[in-house]
C-alpha cells in the first residue's frame, strides 16, 4: 500500500508537472487536454491507457470529441501518492 502524499511533497511535485492542478476536494490532480480532433484525442487516449496498464495505474478521465480530461488518485490509498504524479510525468511525456 502506497502512502498519500503530504501536501510539502505534492507542492514539489507539482512543480515539476505540466499544468496539473491540484483539487483540494477529491485529493487529486487533473489537467483537461486539447486536440485538434477526435482522432488525435483518442489516439493520445490509447498511448495513456498502455503506459497506465504496464505501470497498473489507471487515470479516471473523459473524452468529448477534441477534449480529454484526466484525474489522477491513488483509489487504494484515498488520495494522491507519488503514482499519480508518475503517471502524470509520463503523460507529459507522451505530448512532448
Ligand atoms: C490491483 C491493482 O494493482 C490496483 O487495484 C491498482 C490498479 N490501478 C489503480 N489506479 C488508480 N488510479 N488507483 C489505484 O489505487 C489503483 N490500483
Amino acid at each position: 500500500m502506497v502512502d498519500k502524499l503530504t501536501a510539502k511533497q505534492r507542492e514539489a511535485a507539482l512543480k515539476r508537472l505540466n499544468g496539473w492542478v491540484y483539487d483540494e476536494a477529491k485529493d487529486a490532480i487533473h489537467h483537461v487536454f486539447k486536440f485538434k480532433d477526435f482522432s488525435e484525442a483518442f489516439g493520445f487516449m490509447s498511448r495513456v491507457a498502455l503506459v497506465a496498464e504496464k505501470s497498473g495505474h489507471h487515470p479516471d478521465w473523459s473524452n468529448s470529441y477534441n477534449s480529454v480530461t484526466i484525474t489522477l488518485s491513488t483509489h487504494d490509498a484515498g488520495g494522491l501518492s507519488v503514482r499519480d504524479v508518475e503517471l502524470a510525468k509520463a503523460i507529459d511525456t507522451i505530448l512532448v
